[in-house]
């Protein structure tokens, strides 16, 4: 059993496709432009695909929710995301442009209908979402303000910032003086690996 099946037990065959399909795009995108590291890219499924998945171990989206993936860069967490929930509206945004186009084209292989994807900056946002996800874009303190606008007036239920973070994330959120809840991945996944990794979730 791979390391997807183990704690995604649920993922159809069409997922499974999906997923080996993304990686190896990605992998194919990541040696034309640097999406993550070259070392980190051999090791995608643990370093980046899994670790994004983990958000979906810490909120369900609704079906017809709107999710906005601020900072995507080549497609994290959002592809992942928008591959296991086929029933969620994702949109990907990231300042490079050539990113974007790498995401756009995984997203059509993957014929993931369920994704858009824009190059602009979080703060030019205009469209509002239920939940709002992404992975190492800024300190939470910098970060939070672009996005506090991209919320619905009436948002689903467990809706939020769901941010994929490094760091001292004790100080950086008292610094940001936003009520959140540090979300330790370990108490899923079980490999070592993802001792040090963690979700900070803000509430609406
Ligand atoms: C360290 S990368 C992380 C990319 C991806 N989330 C991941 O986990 O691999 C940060 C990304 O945020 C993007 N970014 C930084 N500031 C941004 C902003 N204000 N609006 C949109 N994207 C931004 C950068 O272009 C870059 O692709």
């Amino acid at each position: 059993m791979n390391l997807l099946t183990k704690y995604f037990p649920t993922l159809t065959p069409q997922q499974l496709k999906q997923f080996a399909e993304f990686e190896k795009e990605f992998k194919a995108w990541n040696t034309q432009i640097n999406l993550v590291s070259r070392t980190d890219a051999d090791n995608l499924m643990e370093r980046h695909i899994l670790h994004s998945l983990g958000i979906a171990k810490v909120v369900q989206f609704p079906a017809g929710s709107a999710v906005l993936d601020v900072g995507t860069g080549g497609g994290l967490p959002g592809l992942p995301l928008a591959i296991l929930f086929p029933e969620v509206k994702f949109h990907l945004v990231d300042s490079i442009g050539k990113k974007i186009k790498a995401v756009q084209f995984m997203a059509g292989v993957l014929g993931l209908g369920n994704v858009t994807a824009t190059q602009t900056r979080a703060e030019q946002v205009t469209e509002k979402f239920d939940f709002v996800v992404s992975r190492a874009v800024a300190r939470l303190a910098a970060f939070h303000p672009w996005i506090m606008h991209s919320y619905k007036k009436h948002p689903a239920r467990g809706a939020g910032l769901y941010y994929l973070k490094g760091g001292d994330l004790g100080e950086e959120i008292a610094e940001s003086g936003l009520v959140a809840q540090v979300v330790d991945l370990k108490d899923f996944y079980e490999e070592e690996f993802f001792d040090t990794k963690k979700v900070v979730v803000v509430p609406v």
